[in-house]
């Protein structure tokens, strides 16, 4: 018999999540049936839609909602041997039974000196987060300019390297003077704090004083009003989240972008990587060579220990990771 340890939601979040908010649950699980295995979570992602995607996919008492990179240790199911590693949606939790429809396998060959962590990241679901908004949305071409804020994070950082990478003029926003300094590490062309700068108008026409073809957002709220205001004509832009009104208890009022889009002609658009699920293989493919490559820095933002789940989530949140914040057991 195996205890599984998991983390439930005890209270829906109201405003900012507080520790109260979360408890630890323990029993045992049956051994696995014929088709079946037993996963054990090495690493556990902490991402902003949890925050999201509780109030509308959860109810209280249950185990919070999670993607992990998990290790096989029991296997009554021939596709997925003892020892292989899986990334599986199955909660913040220590251990799962599953009868494997839900498992994703580990890119075959995965590179022994490659952190297995970073399929949970720059080489999983934030990495083709960013690849596809780059190609699929905004069909970034070379000598473009892009414009990324939540840049230092698990998105945003992979978002700045790829359009490096395809020749374009790169300019990001980060929270911290260390992420700014880890942009500009990461060849960001301009970068600056949205915490300290006087006037963000100023600070993205000074950055760009030409304006900006492509915009990748993972912040929305006051900071995209601006932004749009400092498209070129034509411009396009990918909606990749809205960080900045997760916690919101209410909705946020502000400056209504409608006449600067109709009169810039830009073309804004909501996406989710999973529209592009089809081409999974190919892109992780891609992202793991950039990463072999040295193009592709996959910096991760690490907390030990299963119990201090709750602490690394809140971080995130609050800015504390750069790079991809991920949960090691
Ligand atoms: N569409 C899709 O398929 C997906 C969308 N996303 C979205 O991408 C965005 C980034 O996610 P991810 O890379 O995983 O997370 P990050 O690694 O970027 O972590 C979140 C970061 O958001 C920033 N942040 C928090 N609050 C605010 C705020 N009020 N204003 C501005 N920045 C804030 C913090 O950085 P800082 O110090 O710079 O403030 C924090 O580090 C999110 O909006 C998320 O929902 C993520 C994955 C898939
Ligand atoms: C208003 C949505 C903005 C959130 C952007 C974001 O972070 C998306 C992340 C998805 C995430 C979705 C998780 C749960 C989906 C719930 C199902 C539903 O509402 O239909 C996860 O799949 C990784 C990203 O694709």
């Amino acid at each position: 018999m195996v205890q599984a340890k998991s983390w439930v939601l005890v209270k829906h979040f109201d405003g900012f999540p507080k520790d109260s908010d979360f408890a630890i649950k323990v029993e045992e699980l049956p051994e696995p049936k014929d088709g079946e295995v037993l996963l054990e979570a090495i690493f556990l992602s902490v991402d902003p839609y949890m925050r999201l995607f509780s109030k509308m996919h959860m109810k209280e008492g249950d185990v919070m909602i999670g993607t992990q990179l998990a290790k096989v240790i029991q296997s009554k199911n021939s596709a997925f041997p003892v020892g292989s590693h899986v990334v599986t949606s199955c909660g913040w939790t220590t251990h799962s039974i599953s009868d494997g429809k839900e498992l994703t396998p580990v890119m075959a060959d995965w590179p022994e000196d490659v952190s297995l962590s970073l399929a949970l990241g720059a080489i999983g679901m934030p990495g083709l987060t960013g690849l596809y908004g780059i190609e699929e949305v905004l069909g970034l071409k070379e000598g473009e300019t892009l414009l990324v804020n939540a840049a230092a994070g698990a998105v945003g950082s992979v978002v700045g390297q790829i359009a490096k990478i395809k020749g374009c003029k790169v300019v990001g926003s980060a929270g911290s003077e260390a992420k700014v300094a880890f942009l500009k590490e990461l060849g960001f062309d301009e970068a600056f704090n949205y915490k300290t700068i006087t006037s963000l108008e100023e600070a993205l026409r000074k950055a760009s004083p030409d304006g900006y073809h492509c915009f990748f957002d993972n912040v929305g709220g006051d900071f995209s009003n601006v932004a749009l205001e400092q498209m070129k004509h034509f411009g396009r832009v990918a909606l990749c989240g809205s960080i900045s009104v997760y916690n919101d208890s209410f909705p946020q009022t502000g400056i209504f972008p409608h006449t600067t889009i109709n009169h810039k002609e830009l073309k804004i658009q909501g996406f989710w990587d999973t529209q592009w699920k089809h081409k999974d293989g190919e892109s992780l493919k891609r992202l793991m060579a950039w990463c072999k490559q040295g193009k592709l820095q996959c910096r991760e933002h690490v907390t030990k220990g299963f119990e201090n789940m709750p602490a690394a989530f809140m971080g995130m949140l609050r800015g504390d990771n750069i790079g991809k914040a991920i949960v090691a057991v």
